[in-house]
């Protein structure tokens, strides 16, 4: 959900949970799961613990920043008084605020403040209840096309709601709406365009067999199947489009017609329009009769110079994981790397293969970069570190999270540790001098070389990049010179202990097959590994974002 427009006098609704307790704000709002853990544990007693909805009310009058918390149990107002209006903002702005929890705000009253709500209604408010009842009719009674309707409420936005059995979801991000798109080649649909009330187009997909209102749900391929079996092709889409800059262009200017890109970024006229249509169904970007444009996401994401870009990851994900991807069969027959079918030599390090290479160095780092810029903040603030007076980051590569540290941690004296060649190459990618922070660079292997002193070291999808034995030595090397009280930090992709459930986190680990001899794994699994080297009081957070956290301590 976004808020996109607000009103006058500016309240802003929708943030996600927020738990007080004994007065105390806990700055950083954590997930729904953990508001709930934590009300199970406090219910009945005299403490004020309120999940739901935070209404932030600016006044611009006298400048007071009041909070309103609404709740399923209590009401209470609580002040924010050592939260800076600008920090409210970009707070606002990061987008934080709009999933989740914050979703119940809209429900009621709350829903007036909201002009525009992008994506489904019902879906934002807690169960997807439009999705779910979708699902169950297609299954059991697929919609003749003049039953879609739309549905207006008039104290909220207006919606989609189940009974219409519309696309709903499709709508709801814009980089969600491949689903309707990947389905426009599928033999069992045809795409029926309808307009929200954003004035939104939408594919909703009818069967063929209930254009005559004959059902035949035997011959309907399952959707999840049909969008996976189409996923490749969305993938390089998006992968080509970004490696010609489709999106670095459109950001500069728009909107571009087919001709105007293909002759900017020197491509065939018939080739590019395709992608760029391809691309818009995908929902990265908007096509309107006066050409194409990037969406907002493809702007803060997809751009080169986007304020959180993937660039890096998406053109290493194209030239370096999916040549190693398509021997994945090999990888699973073999159990092991991919690296010389991939690319026709066999090393026995995997930085070795990446460093080699200035070019492939730089691509490598620039998508470790891309994703630490993107998660760092939520890795820096998952627990208080402020205990820590200084931190090495082992492997911290480009630095991404150690200046994300020391941005928030002022006191807090941070080291990045790494191997030569990419200390060598760090300076192009640290931040601009207004941002530049005490971090220093250092270079050895953490395998054999002595390692910086420190509090806290911070181990960032380090230990996925390797087997049981290696963890062991370099965990060891760590425990030697950590004292009682000292702290390891984890981030990784933590997978649930059954291991069925992050499909992000468990692609991942094949990711990690094809290329390492890592893998991805659970909490219990490193939590096992760091008590074998006498750490524990193990805590660990699932951010939401790419990186989950643990922490731990030396006793
Ligand atoms: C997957 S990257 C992660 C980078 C960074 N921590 C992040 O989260 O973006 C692994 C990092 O470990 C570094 N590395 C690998 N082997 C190393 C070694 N033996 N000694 C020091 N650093 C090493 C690599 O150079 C690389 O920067």
């Amino acid at each position: 959900m976004h808020v996109k427009h607000l009103r006058t006098p500016d309240i802003v609704i929708g943030a996600d949970t927020i738990v007080t307790v004994d007065e105390q704000i806990l700055e950083k709002p954590v997930d729904k799961q953990d508001a709930y853990r934590m009300l199970s544990r406090l219910s009945g007693k005299e403490h004020s613990v309120f999940t739901g909805v935070v209404i932030i009310h600016c006044s611009s009058k006298d400048n007071q920043l009041e909070t309103e918390i609404t709740d399923f149990y209590e009401e209470t107002k609580v002040k924010f008084s050592d939260l800076s209006e600008e920090l409210l903002w970009e707070y606002i702005h990061s987008g934080e605020p709009m999933d989740k929890a914050g979703g119940y705000g809209i429900q009621a009253l709350g829903g007036m403040l909201v002009e525009y709500v992008h994506g489904d209604f019902l879906n934002v408010v807690g169960f997807p209840l439009n999705h779910f009842c979708k699902k169950l009719a297609e299954l059991y009674y697929p919609p003749l096309k003049h039953t879609i309707q739309h549905t207006k409420h008039d104290s909220i936005p207006s919606v989609d709601t189940f009974e219409s059995l519309s696309d709903g979801e499709s709508e709801s991000s814009s980089f969600k709406e491949h689903k309707g798109a990947s389905k426009l080649d599928s033999p069992s649909g045809v795409i029926c365009n309808s307009e929200n009330s954003s004035g939104v187009r939408t594919g909703s997909v009818v069967p063929l067999e209930n254009q005559n209102g004959v059902s035949d749900s035997a011959a309907k391929v399952p959707s999840k199947i049909l969008d996976l079996m189409d996923g490749f092709k969305a993938s390089k889409a998006l992968f080509v489009a970004s490696k010609l800059k489709m999106f670095d262009h459109l950001k500069k200017r728009s909107p571009l017609n087919a001709v105007d890109i293909a002759n900017e970024i020197g491509t065939s006229v018939c080739g590019t329009e395709r992608l760029l249509d391809a691309c818009a169904a995908l929902g990265l970007l908007e096509k309107t009769p006066q050409g194409y444009s990037n969406t907002d996401s493809a702007n803060t994401y997809l751009a080169s110079d986007g304020e959180y870009s993937l660039h890096g990851y998406i053109i290493h994900s194209n030239d370096h994981l999916w040549p190693l991807f398509t021997h994945l069969e090999s990888a699973v027959k073999e159990g092991s790397r991919q690296n010389h079918r991939a690319f026709g030599k066999k090393t026995e390090d995997l930085f070795n293969d990446y460093y080699q290479s200035q070019e492939v160095k730089q691509r490598f780092m620039a998508a470790m970069h891309s994703i630490a810029h993107l998660t760092a903040r939520d890795v820096a603030t998952a627990f208080d570190l402020s205990e820590f007076k200084t931190a090495c980051d082992l492997g911290g590569c480009t630095g991404a999270l150690a200046h994300e540290l020391t941005q928030i941690y002022p006191h807090m004296k941070v080291t990045v540790f790494d191997l030569p060649e990419v200390i060598a190459n760090s300076s192009c990618f640290q931040p601009s001098e207004r941002y530049t922070a005490p971090v220093t660079f250092v270079s050895g292997d953490f395998f054999t070389d002595d390692l910086p002193e420190a509090d806290l070291y911070i181990l960032s999808r380090v230990l996925h990049d390797w087997p049981d034995e290696k963890i062991h030595v370099l965990l060891n090397k760590i425990s030697t010179v950590c004292r009682p009280g000292c702290g390891i930090l984890l981030a990784e992709m933590i997978l649930d202990d059954e291991k069925k459930n992050r499909s992000t986190a468990l692609l991942q680990s094949l990711n990690m097959l094809v290329q390492t001899e890592g893998k991805e794994r659970s909490g219990s699994e490193y939590r096992g590994l760091l008590e074998e080297h006498g750490f524990s009081k193990v805590k660990i957070k699932l951010t939401g974002n790419l990186l989950d956290v643990l922490l731990c301590i030396k006793i």
